[in-house]
Protein backbone atom coordinates (compact mmCIF):
# COMPACT_ATOMS: atom_id res chain seq x y z
CA UNK A 1 0.00 0.00 0.00
CA UNK A 2 1.17 3.05 -0.89
CA UNK A 3 1.80 5.57 2.42
CA UNK A 4 1.96 9.18 1.48
CA UNK A 5 -0.92 10.97 -0.20
CA UNK A 6 0.21 11.67 -3.99
CA UNK A 7 -0.17 15.18 -5.00
CA UNK A 8 -0.33 14.45 -8.89
CA UNK A 9 -3.42 12.41 -8.04
CA UNK A 10 -5.58 16.12 -8.58
CA UNK A 11 -4.59 15.71 -12.49
CA UNK A 12 -6.24 12.62 -12.58
CA UNK A 13 -9.64 13.63 -10.96
CA UNK A 14 -9.58 16.96 -13.25
CA UNK A 15 -9.35 14.54 -16.77
CA UNK A 16 -11.50 12.25 -14.95
CA UNK A 17 -14.34 14.46 -13.93
CA UNK A 18 -14.07 15.72 -17.70
CA UNK A 19 -15.28 12.77 -18.72
CA UNK A 20 -18.52 13.97 -17.69
CA UNK A 21 -18.05 17.21 -19.22
CA UNK A 22 -16.89 19.46 -16.31
CA UNK A 23 -14.06 21.62 -16.57
CA UNK A 24 -12.42 23.47 -13.19
CA UNK A 25 -13.90 26.84 -12.48
CA UNK A 26 -10.36 28.60 -12.22
CA UNK A 27 -7.64 28.30 -13.94
CA UNK A 28 -5.08 25.72 -13.50
CA UNK A 29 -2.24 28.05 -14.29
CA UNK A 30 -2.41 29.93 -11.38
CA UNK A 31 -0.56 32.89 -12.67
CA UNK A 32 -3.83 33.13 -14.37
CA UNK A 33 -5.75 34.40 -11.63
CA UNK A 34 -4.84 38.18 -11.08
CA UNK A 35 -5.90 39.26 -14.14
CA UNK A 36 -9.08 37.47 -13.62
CA UNK A 37 -9.57 38.82 -10.42
CA UNK A 38 -9.58 41.83 -11.64
CA UNK A 39 -11.85 41.64 -14.16
CA UNK A 40 -14.26 39.74 -11.38
CA UNK A 41 -13.84 42.03 -8.51
CA UNK A 42 -13.58 46.01 -8.17
CA UNK A 43 -10.04 48.21 -8.81
CA UNK A 44 -9.78 48.84 -5.05
CA UNK A 45 -9.39 46.01 -3.37
CA UNK A 46 -7.78 43.96 -6.38
CA UNK A 47 -5.76 47.35 -6.55
CA UNK A 48 -4.75 46.72 -3.18
CA UNK A 49 -3.68 43.43 -3.41
CA UNK A 50 -1.90 43.02 -6.20
CA UNK A 51 -0.37 46.08 -5.78
CA UNK A 52 3.25 46.43 -4.72
CA UNK A 53 6.01 49.57 -3.54
CA UNK A 54 6.86 52.09 -5.79
CA UNK A 55 6.98 51.33 -9.78
CA UNK A 56 6.59 47.77 -9.15
CA UNK A 57 10.05 46.91 -9.68
CA UNK A 58 10.88 44.87 -6.88
CA UNK A 59 7.66 42.42 -7.59
CA UNK A 60 8.95 41.88 -11.06
CA UNK A 61 12.26 41.06 -9.74
CA UNK A 62 11.26 38.12 -7.62
CA UNK A 63 9.52 36.51 -10.70
CA UNK A 64 12.69 37.37 -12.89
CA UNK A 65 15.01 35.85 -10.02
CA UNK A 66 12.72 33.00 -9.94
CA UNK A 67 12.92 32.71 -13.84
CA UNK A 68 16.28 32.96 -14.02
CA UNK A 69 16.73 29.56 -12.41
CA UNK A 70 16.00 26.68 -14.63
CA UNK A 71 15.63 22.99 -13.84
CA UNK A 72 17.94 20.40 -15.08
CA UNK A 73 15.56 16.68 -14.42
CA UNK A 74 17.09 13.94 -14.14
CA UNK A 75 15.60 10.36 -15.77
CA UNK A 76 16.05 6.44 -14.55
CA UNK A 77 15.39 7.42 -10.50
CA UNK A 78 12.58 5.65 -10.26
CA UNK A 79 10.24 7.86 -8.86
CA UNK A 80 6.93 6.06 -8.56
CA UNK A 81 6.44 6.39 -5.00
CA UNK A 82 6.65 10.03 -3.72
CA UNK A 83 6.54 11.26 -0.41
CA UNK A 84 5.96 15.24 -0.28
CA UNK A 85 6.26 15.54 3.28
CA UNK A 86 9.30 17.66 5.71
CA UNK A 87 9.23 18.87 9.83
CA UNK A 88 9.06 22.21 9.79
CA UNK A 89 9.61 24.33 13.60
CA UNK A 90 9.15 20.49 15.10
CA UNK A 91 5.95 19.75 12.88
CA UNK A 92 5.03 17.20 9.94
CA UNK A 93 3.83 18.97 7.11
CA UNK A 94 2.17 16.99 4.40
CA UNK A 95 3.79 19.22 1.69
CA UNK A 96 6.42 22.19 1.90
CA UNK A 97 4.09 25.16 1.94
CA UNK A 98 1.87 27.21 4.20
CA UNK A 99 -0.62 30.28 3.48
CA UNK A 100 1.01 33.42 4.35
CA UNK A 101 0.31 36.28 6.36
CA UNK A 102 -2.25 38.20 4.42
CA UNK A 103 -4.14 41.13 5.93
CA UNK A 104 -7.94 42.58 5.40
CA UNK A 105 -9.11 39.39 3.56
CA UNK A 106 -12.97 40.58 3.69
CA UNK A 107 -12.12 43.07 0.48
CA UNK A 108 -11.72 40.22 -1.44
CA UNK A 109 -14.52 37.53 0.32
CA UNK A 110 -17.33 37.80 2.73
CA UNK A 111 -15.56 35.11 4.57
CA UNK A 112 -12.47 36.00 4.26
CA UNK A 113 -9.95 34.46 7.06
CA UNK A 114 -11.98 31.84 8.05
CA UNK A 115 -13.13 30.08 4.53
CA UNK A 116 -8.89 30.15 3.87
CA UNK A 117 -8.24 29.08 6.86
CA UNK A 118 -10.80 26.00 6.54
CA UNK A 119 -9.48 25.78 2.99
CA UNK A 120 -5.55 25.33 4.62
CA UNK A 121 -7.40 23.10 7.33
CA UNK A 122 -8.91 20.75 4.23
CA UNK A 123 -5.82 20.12 2.34
CA UNK A 124 -3.57 20.24 5.49
CA UNK A 125 -1.27 22.89 4.97
CA UNK A 126 -0.65 25.57 7.77
CA UNK A 127 -1.99 29.08 7.75
CA UNK A 128 -0.43 31.77 8.81
CA UNK A 129 -3.31 34.06 10.59
CA UNK A 130 -2.18 37.95 9.95
CA UNK A 131 -2.54 40.46 13.13
CA UNK A 132 -4.19 42.70 10.78
CA UNK A 133 -7.10 40.24 9.94
CA UNK A 134 -10.79 41.22 9.14
CA UNK A 135 -11.97 38.21 11.71
CA UNK A 136 -10.63 38.41 15.64
CA UNK A 137 -8.14 35.22 15.95
CA UNK A 138 -10.25 33.31 17.89
CA UNK A 139 -12.98 33.09 15.55
CA UNK A 140 -10.41 31.89 12.56
CA UNK A 141 -8.80 29.56 15.37
CA UNK A 142 -12.62 27.81 15.97
CA UNK A 143 -12.96 27.27 11.76
CA UNK A 144 -9.73 25.17 12.32
CA UNK A 145 -10.64 22.23 14.44
CA UNK A 146 -7.17 20.99 15.67
CA UNK A 147 -5.29 21.82 12.22
CA UNK A 148 -1.72 23.60 11.97
CA UNK A 149 -2.09 27.28 12.78
CA UNK A 150 1.07 29.80 12.85
CA UNK A 151 0.14 33.56 14.09
CA UNK A 152 2.02 36.77 12.22
CA UNK A 153 2.49 39.49 14.94
CA UNK A 154 3.04 43.24 13.75
CA UNK A 155 4.63 44.32 16.97
CA UNK A 156 2.73 46.71 18.09
CA UNK A 157 3.93 49.79 20.01
CA UNK A 158 2.11 49.06 23.21
CA UNK A 159 3.53 46.13 25.31
CA UNK A 160 0.47 45.25 26.84
CA UNK A 161 -1.26 45.13 23.76
CA UNK A 162 1.52 42.56 22.39
CA UNK A 163 1.74 40.60 25.58
CA UNK A 164 -2.09 40.16 24.98
CA UNK A 165 -1.87 39.37 21.65
CA UNK A 166 0.59 36.75 22.37
CA UNK A 167 -1.52 34.95 25.03
CA UNK A 168 -5.06 35.07 23.52
CA UNK A 169 -2.80 33.16 20.42
CA UNK A 170 -1.23 30.69 22.12
CA UNK A 171 -4.54 30.25 24.04
CA UNK A 172 -6.23 29.84 20.35
CA UNK A 173 -3.51 27.52 19.72
CA UNK A 174 -1.22 29.29 17.42
CA UNK A 175 1.70 26.55 17.65
CA UNK A 176 4.37 28.94 16.33
CA UNK A 177 5.29 33.20 15.97
CA UNK A 178 6.43 34.69 12.78
CA UNK A 179 7.37 38.37 13.29
CA UNK A 180 7.00 40.53 10.63
CA UNK A 181 9.66 42.88 10.70
CA UNK A 182 10.00 44.50 7.01
CA UNK A 183 6.67 46.72 7.88
CA UNK A 184 7.48 49.42 10.60
CA UNK A 185 5.77 51.60 8.18
CA UNK A 186 3.69 51.34 5.21
CA UNK A 187 5.69 52.14 1.58
CA UNK A 188 5.61 53.95 -0.99
CA UNK A 189 2.07 52.50 -3.08
CA UNK A 190 1.25 53.88 -6.06
CA UNK A 191 -1.71 52.12 -7.10
CA UNK A 192 -3.39 52.33 -3.38
CA UNK A 193 -2.50 56.36 -3.38
CA UNK A 194 -3.75 57.17 -6.52
CA UNK A 195 -7.00 55.45 -5.84
CA UNK A 196 -6.71 56.81 -1.97
CA UNK A 197 -7.36 53.35 -0.77
CA UNK A 198 -6.20 51.88 2.22
CA UNK A 199 -8.60 49.44 3.80
CA UNK A 200 -8.18 50.04 7.64
CA UNK A 201 -9.08 53.55 7.49
CA UNK A 202 -12.34 52.35 6.88
CA UNK A 203 -11.94 50.18 9.97
CA UNK A 204 -10.84 46.86 8.08
CA UNK A 205 -8.11 44.73 9.13
CA UNK A 206 -8.38 45.85 12.73
CA UNK A 207 -10.68 43.11 14.35
CA UNK A 208 -7.96 41.34 16.24
CA UNK A 209 -7.14 45.27 18.09
CA UNK A 210 -10.69 46.42 18.59
CA UNK A 211 -11.82 42.74 20.01
CA UNK A 212 -8.79 43.49 22.35
CA UNK A 213 -8.98 44.52 26.43
CA UNK A 214 -6.03 45.99 26.71
CA UNK A 215 -6.04 47.87 23.31
CA UNK A 216 -9.64 48.69 24.19
CA UNK A 217 -8.03 49.91 27.59
CA UNK A 218 -6.36 52.56 25.64
CA UNK A 219 -9.46 54.15 24.23
CA UNK A 220 -11.65 56.98 25.95
CA UNK A 221 -15.12 55.48 24.49
CA UNK A 222 -16.13 52.52 23.41
CA UNK A 223 -15.19 51.40 19.65
CA UNK A 224 -19.01 51.32 18.69
CA UNK A 225 -18.81 55.01 20.28
CA UNK A 226 -16.13 56.53 18.23
CA UNK A 227 -14.79 54.38 15.51
CA UNK A 228 -12.87 57.39 13.82
CA UNK A 229 -10.64 57.58 17.67
CA UNK A 230 -10.23 53.50 17.64
CA UNK A 231 -8.81 54.16 14.10
CA UNK A 232 -6.80 56.37 14.84
CA UNK A 233 -5.66 54.67 18.26
CA UNK A 234 -4.49 51.11 15.70
CA UNK A 235 -2.90 53.44 13.65
CA UNK A 236 -0.80 54.38 16.21
CA UNK A 237 -0.33 51.04 17.78
CA UNK A 238 0.09 49.13 14.54
CA UNK A 239 3.72 48.83 14.48
CA UNK A 240 7.00 50.46 15.61
CA UNK A 241 10.11 51.93 13.70
CA UNK A 242 11.74 52.21 17.10
CA UNK A 243 12.50 48.70 17.72
CA UNK A 244 15.83 47.25 17.25
CA UNK A 245 17.47 43.84 17.55
CA UNK A 246 17.84 43.97 21.49
CA UNK A 247 14.13 44.03 21.61
CA UNK A 248 13.76 40.11 20.61
CA UNK A 249 14.38 39.09 23.75
CA UNK A 250 11.07 40.71 24.61
CA UNK A 251 9.02 38.12 22.06
CA UNK A 252 11.55 35.15 23.70
CA UNK A 253 10.15 35.54 27.17
CA UNK A 254 6.70 36.22 25.96
CA UNK A 255 6.43 33.28 23.62
CA UNK A 256 7.13 29.78 24.34
CA UNK A 257 7.12 28.37 20.75
CA UNK A 258 9.16 28.75 17.77
CA UNK A 259 9.52 32.08 16.85
CA UNK A 260 10.22 32.92 13.14
CA UNK A 261 11.58 36.31 11.91
CA UNK A 262 9.53 37.45 8.56
CA UNK A 263 11.39 39.48 6.16
CA UNK A 264 14.86 38.92 6.08
CA UNK A 265 16.91 39.57 3.00
CA UNK A 266 20.79 40.36 4.34
CA UNK A 267 22.90 37.41 5.81
CA UNK A 268 23.75 39.41 8.50
CA UNK A 269 20.38 39.77 10.11
CA UNK A 270 19.88 36.36 9.75
CA UNK A 271 22.83 35.66 11.96
CA UNK A 272 21.83 38.14 13.95
CA UNK A 273 18.38 36.36 14.33
CA UNK A 274 20.35 33.32 15.06
CA UNK A 275 22.30 34.67 17.92
CA UNK A 276 18.90 35.72 19.43
CA UNK A 277 17.34 32.79 19.75
CA UNK A 278 15.28 32.59 17.17
CA UNK A 279 13.85 29.66 15.14
CA UNK A 280 13.76 30.26 11.83
CA UNK A 281 13.45 33.18 9.58
CA UNK A 282 11.72 33.83 6.23
CA UNK A 283 13.50 34.92 3.12
CA UNK A 284 11.13 37.60 2.18
CA UNK A 285 10.35 41.05 0.17
CA UNK A 286 6.82 41.12 1.51
CA UNK A 287 6.29 39.92 -2.31
CA UNK A 288 8.06 43.28 -3.70
CA UNK A 289 5.84 45.23 -1.55
CA UNK A 290 8.03 46.90 1.03
CA UNK A 291 10.78 48.49 -0.82
CA UNK A 292 11.07 49.55 -3.96
CA UNK A 293 14.44 48.47 -5.45
CA UNK A 294 15.00 45.57 -3.17
CA UNK A 295 17.03 42.62 -3.82
CA UNK A 296 14.69 39.51 -5.43
CA UNK A 297 14.06 37.19 -2.40
CA UNK A 298 14.89 34.31 -4.41
CA UNK A 299 18.32 36.49 -5.43
CA UNK A 300 18.84 36.73 -1.08
CA UNK A 301 17.78 33.16 -0.45
CA UNK A 302 21.09 31.27 -1.03
CA UNK A 303 23.11 33.52 0.56
CA UNK A 304 20.51 33.39 3.82
CA UNK A 305 20.82 29.84 3.37
CA UNK A 306 24.19 29.68 3.56
CA UNK A 307 24.69 31.74 6.38
CA UNK A 308 22.31 30.15 8.92
CA UNK A 309 20.79 26.63 6.99
CA UNK A 310 22.08 25.05 10.00
CA UNK A 311 21.18 27.13 12.91
CA UNK A 312 18.15 27.83 11.69
CA UNK A 313 14.43 26.75 9.53
CA UNK A 314 14.83 28.71 6.39
CA UNK A 315 11.81 29.70 4.67
CA UNK A 316 10.91 31.45 1.35
CA UNK A 317 8.05 33.88 -0.01
CA UNK A 318 7.80 35.91 -2.58
CA UNK A 319 7.20 35.38 -6.31
CA UNK A 320 5.66 31.69 -5.94
CA UNK A 321 3.26 31.12 -8.48
CA UNK A 322 3.84 27.52 -9.25
CA UNK A 323 5.33 24.20 -8.73
CA UNK A 324 8.36 24.40 -9.99
CA UNK A 325 9.24 27.75 -8.34
CA UNK A 326 8.16 26.02 -5.22
CA UNK A 327 11.21 23.75 -6.55
CA UNK A 328 13.52 26.48 -7.53
CA UNK A 329 13.14 27.74 -3.89
CA UNK A 330 14.07 24.35 -2.27
CA UNK A 331 16.70 24.12 -4.31
CA UNK A 332 18.03 27.19 -3.12
CA UNK A 333 17.86 26.36 0.05
CA UNK A 334 14.55 26.61 1.78
CA UNK A 335 12.61 24.29 3.40
CA UNK A 336 9.22 25.61 2.79
CA UNK A 337 7.29 28.23 1.44
CA UNK A 338 4.46 30.48 1.82
CA UNK A 339 2.30 31.00 -0.96
CA UNK A 340 0.64 35.19 -0.60
CA UNK A 341 -1.39 36.59 -3.56
CA UNK A 342 -2.31 33.13 -5.73
CA UNK A 343 -4.51 32.13 -2.67
CA UNK A 344 -5.68 35.43 -2.02
CA UNK A 345 -6.89 35.53 -5.66
CA UNK A 346 -8.77 32.02 -5.13
CA UNK A 347 -10.22 33.41 -2.18
CA UNK A 348 -11.66 36.03 -4.08
CA UNK A 349 -12.85 34.16 -7.45
CA UNK A 350 -14.38 31.71 -5.19
CA UNK A 351 -14.23 31.40 -1.17
CA UNK A 352 -12.77 28.46 0.21
CA UNK A 353 -13.35 26.52 -2.77
CA UNK A 354 -11.11 28.69 -4.50
CA UNK A 355 -8.00 28.63 -1.58
CA UNK A 356 -8.33 24.78 -2.21
CA UNK A 357 -8.39 24.84 -6.05
CA UNK A 358 -5.18 26.85 -5.46
CA UNK A 359 -3.49 24.99 -3.39
CA UNK A 360 -4.14 21.63 -5.05
CA UNK A 361 -3.13 23.03 -8.28
CA UNK A 362 0.36 24.04 -6.87
CA UNK A 363 1.32 20.71 -4.78
CA UNK A 364 0.04 18.51 -7.69
CA UNK A 365 2.40 20.32 -9.97
CA UNK A 366 5.40 20.56 -7.64
CA UNK A 367 4.79 17.00 -6.94
CA UNK A 368 5.07 16.58 -11.00
CA UNK A 369 7.75 18.44 -11.03
CA UNK A 370 10.12 16.40 -8.33
CA UNK A 371 9.05 13.64 -10.11
CA UNK A 372 9.74 14.26 -13.83
CA UNK A 373 13.19 15.84 -12.64
CA UNK A 374 13.78 12.88 -10.72
CA UNK A 375 13.05 13.40 -7.06
CA UNK A 376 10.87 11.65 -4.40
CA UNK A 377 10.85 14.92 -2.05
CA UNK A 378 11.26 17.87 -1.05
CA UNK A 379 14.72 17.70 0.73
CA UNK A 380 16.56 15.95 -2.36
CA UNK A 381 16.62 18.82 -5.36
CA UNK A 382 19.88 21.41 -4.58
CA UNK A 383 21.84 23.57 -6.44
CA UNK A 384 23.19 20.79 -8.98
CA UNK A 385 19.53 20.66 -9.91
CA UNK A 386 19.69 23.88 -11.57
CA UNK A 387 21.15 26.54 -14.12
CA UNK A 388 21.43 30.06 -14.01
CA UNK A 389 21.21 32.68 -17.02
CA UNK A 390 24.11 35.01 -16.45
CA UNK A 391 25.93 33.39 -13.72
C1 LIG B 1 -2.80 42.03 0.28
C2 LIG B 1 -1.61 41.58 1.06
C3 LIG B 1 -1.61 41.75 2.44
C4 LIG B 1 -0.52 41.30 3.19
N1 LIG B 1 -0.58 41.41 4.54
C5 LIG B 1 0.42 40.92 5.28
C6 LIG B 1 0.33 40.91 6.69
O1 LIG B 1 -0.67 41.31 7.27
N2 LIG B 1 1.40 40.44 7.39
C7 LIG B 1 2.52 39.96 6.78
O2 LIG B 1 3.46 39.53 7.45
N3 LIG B 1 2.62 39.92 5.45
C8 LIG B 1 1.59 40.38 4.69
N4 LIG B 1 1.67 40.30 3.33
C9 LIG B 1 2.86 39.68 2.70
C10 LIG B 1 2.69 38.16 2.55
O3 LIG B 1 2.72 37.52 3.80
C11 LIG B 1 3.80 37.55 1.69
O4 LIG B 1 5.07 37.94 2.22
C12 LIG B 1 3.74 37.97 0.24
O5 LIG B 1 2.42 38.08 -0.22
C13 LIG B 1 4.49 36.93 -0.59
O6 LIG B 1 4.59 37.29 -1.90
P1 LIG B 1 3.61 36.77 -3.07
O7 LIG B 1 2.31 37.51 -2.89
O8 LIG B 1 4.34 37.16 -4.29
O9 LIG B 1 3.44 35.26 -2.91
C14 LIG B 1 0.60 40.72 2.54
C15 LIG B 1 0.58 40.56 1.17
C16 LIG B 1 -0.50 40.95 0.42
C17 LIG B 1 -0.49 40.70 -1.06
O1 LIG C 1 -0.48 45.38 2.88
C1 LIG C 1 0.47 44.74 3.36
O2 LIG C 1 1.39 44.32 2.67
C2 LIG C 1 0.49 44.47 4.77
O3 LIG C 1 1.41 43.83 5.19
C3 LIG C 1 -0.53 44.93 5.69
C4 LIG C 1 -0.18 45.81 6.68
C5 LIG C 1 -1.16 46.24 7.57
C6 LIG C 1 -2.44 45.77 7.48
C7 LIG C 1 -2.77 44.86 6.48
C8 LIG C 1 -1.81 44.43 5.60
Amino acid sequence: MRMAKHWADFQYEIYLNGMTGAVPRLPTDLTALEALTERRLGPGPVGYVAGSAGDGSTARANRAALARHRIVPRMLRDVRERDLSVDVLGRSLPAPVALAPVGVLSIMHPEAEPAAARAAAAQGVPFVLSSASSTPMERVAEAMGDAERWFQLYWPKDREVARSFLRRAEAAGFTALFVTLDTPLLSWRPRDLDQAYLPFLRGVGTANYFSDPAFRAGLAKPVHEDLDAAVMHFVGMFSDPGKSWPDLAFLRENWDGPIVLKGILHPDDARLAADAGMDGVVVSNHGGRQVAGAVAAADALPRVAEAVGDRLTVLFDSGIRTGDDVFKALALGARAVLLGRPYVYGLGLDGQAGVEHVVRCLLAELDLTLALSGHTGPSTPGPADLVTDGA
